[in-house]
């Protein structure tokens, strides 16, 4: 059975990410891309699923582990009653245009006594479906099905035999020893990678992870939980593209046993713009310029085709799927793979591409022609569309609404273009544009606004309160002291408050057309924390900021949403959209003290 999510340890190598539990199981890893199919898949369901456990026998879950300094390697203590092991893991990153595989590479150090460690590993390729065909090949173990082979390389000195579908590794930990796994996914008609040397590997990988978060420019308060956030952000940038992935992982469920179960492996527009927004504060201004390049070439093509998201590449088909053959995390079912929101529309990304784009200027980034032509087309599309119902940013299931967190969005669109367009001097119908942010804005405060209660609700005609009406103070489209941003404020602390923290809209609303509720979802938090901070409620703000950081796990990872009952982590981890959050939240405060 899976860890619980907060149980969970990220390493990645910038193209696909695992996950490894407390007890040493790695129980998720898609290779060789975070979209491709998984080969570990314990996490929705079991072992037999696919995992690679390796741990001192009998032992049940590390004592400690931390990263070691500001990198992706996790170092994970053992203390037993034989004695001590330290248990490094990691993914060396690949090097673009090289021929390197991926690689997870497992190095158990001996610090005191004699300790038995027992490998288990159990590869099930296509999501936990097949189990592959194991030969002895020299030092390795290769496991064969279809398109996939992976290859464990075998430490001399270690015993290693299969038994009932799994490759055993048993061995002695000794003091000082080193005993390093290698395994290394390819497709399967290729010889296997040559020989990794795994101290160099360990060696520039630390190396690769240092001098990126060299670069990172918050110096303020919570810096750790910052640059943490930071670094898990870069771990989700496929680097070959500039693509970002809303999380790594796919069907954790919002509600456990529930069916709110979805696959974050893509990139949305609005996350992977909320990310780069966040990176760019962090000062990391190279992953923009890619994202860049990413988006012109993933959204290019007629604007009206434009998608909220795609895969890491710029795929548009994400086809949604069944994996009926997975029981689901502790039972939560279905499982799916893909992600219908591909369908749907979502005008709020307008708004989110572009105000990107204008912080990129901001950042110092140059405002290319291509870019233009291309924001220009964007804001054509918009202006003609701006008036029509949506799926909104939660991407509702339950039919198109006027939600006015779109609205202010294509307001955001419009006010960002107007002032790049005067800051750039580049050729563009500014009056047009200024006239339709007129309009949004007088259309939100006539159909967005409930009179009678004083504040913004989720959509026209509705009664029910939603966290992303924030977005009226955090984009500037009201002033903090506008009474009607006030009383906003105060009803969404109040209305929409679970255990201290925030849902991002009131269930009984049933607008989401989905069956259950979920946890607290925890960028909303932040975002009250943003919206107490500008109101003035700065002892407020930082009190509730400091209670969604106290909820990550040990080595500082939050997932999407937080159940206050059971105090415990909800769907997908690590989430992009809970971190970006946590690092804007961090900067406001800082710069507001
Ligand atoms: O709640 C229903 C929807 O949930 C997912 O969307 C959420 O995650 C996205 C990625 O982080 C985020 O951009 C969006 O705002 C969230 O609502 C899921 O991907 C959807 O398919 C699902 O309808």
């Amino acid at each position: 059975m899976a860890g619980r999510i907060e149980d969970y340890a990220l390493i990645g190598d910038l193209q696909t990410a695992a996950l490894v539990g407390r007890d040493g199981s790695v129980d998720w890893l898609c290779l060789p891309r975070f979209d491709s199919p998984s080969c570990f898949s314990g996490l929705l369901g079991g072992g037999e699923h696919g995992a690679w456990r390796l741990a001192p026998v009998g032992a049940a879950q590390c004592s400690t582990r931390r990263y070691r300094g500001d990198s992706l390697v996790l170092e994970s203590e053992w203390r037993t009653p034989e004695g001590a092991v330290r248990v490094t893991d990691f993914m060396p990153q690949r090097r673009l245009g090289g021929r390197r595989t991926p690689q997870l590479i497992r190095i158990v150090e001996g610090i005191e006594g004699n300790v038995p460690v027992r490998g288990e590993l159990r590869l099930r390729f296509n999501y936990g479906r097949i189990e592959p065909w194991v030969r002895r090949t020299g030092h390795h173990r290769v496991a064969v099905a279809g398109p996939d082979s992976a290859w464990l390389r075998v430490p001399p000195g270690v015993h290693t035999y299969g038994l009932d579908g799994v490759t055993v590794s048993d061995f002695t930990a000794t003091p000082g020893s080193r005993t390093a796994f290698v395994l290394t996914w390819q497709p399967s008609h290729l010889p296997t990678s040559p020989r990794t040397d795994t101290e160099d590997a360990l060696a520039a990988t630390l190396r690769d992870w240092q001098h990126w978060a060299g670069g990172c420019r918050y110096d303020g308060e919570w810096r750790d939980a910052v640059l943490r956030s930071l670094i898990t952000l870069k771990a989700l940038a496929y680097e070959p593209t500039g693509g970002i992935v809303a999380a790594a992982t796919a069907s954790l469920p919002e509600r456990i046993g529930g069916m709110r179960n979805w696959d974050y492996r893509f990139c949305w527009l609005r996350d992977s713009s909320m990310t780069l927004s966040a990176l760019l504060r962090g000062g990391f201004r190279e992953e923009a310029a890619a994202w860049r390049r990413w988006l012109l070439r993933a959204i290019a093509g007629e604007p009206r085709d434009l998608q909220a998201v795609y895969g890491v590449a710029g795929e548009r088909v994400l086809g949604e799927t069944v994996a009926d053959w997975l029981p689901g995390y502790e039972g939560s079912r279905p499982v799916r793979f893909g992600n219908a929101a591909v369908d749907q529309l979502q005008l709020d990304v307008y708004g989110e591409v572009v105000d990107t784009l204008h912080l990129a200027l901001l950042a110092g980034l140059p405002m290319e022609r291509h870019v233009w032509t291309l924001l220009r087309a964007l804001m054509d599309y918009l202006e003609q569309h701006w008036r029509e119902p949506d799926e909104g940013l939660w991407e509702v299931r339950g039919g198109r609404q006027h939600f006015v967190h779109s609205k202010v969005m294509s307001w955001v669109a419009a006010d960002r273009a107007v002032r790049l367009a005067e800051a750039t001097g580049l050729p563009a119908p500014v009056d047009r544009w200024r006239a339709m942010r007129d309009a949004v804005h007088a259309d939100v405060c006539a159909n967005g606004y409930d009179r009678r209660r004083g504040v913004f609700v989720q959509h026209y005609g509705g009664q029910g309160l939603d966290a992303a009406t924030l977005f009226v103070v955090k984009t500037g489209f009201l002033p903090p002291d506008d009474p009607r941003v006030v009383r906003t404020v105060d009803a969404i602390r109040e209305g929409l408050d679970h255990g201290g923290l925030t849902h991002r809209y009131q269930a009984r609303q049933r607008t989401d057309g989905l069956p259950g509720g979920e946890g607290a979802f925890l960028a909303c938090s932040f975002w009250l924390a943003d919206a107490l901070a500008a109101t003035g409620r700065r002892t407020e703000a930082r009190e509730l900021f400091a209670r969604v950081v106290g909820l990550g796990n040990d080595l500082g990872l939050l997932s999407e949403q937080w159940d206050p009952r059971a105090r415990r982590q909800l769907g997908n981890t690590p989430q992009a959209f809970t971190h970006v959050a946590l690092v804007n939240t961090a900067f406001t405060l800082n710069e507001s003290a």
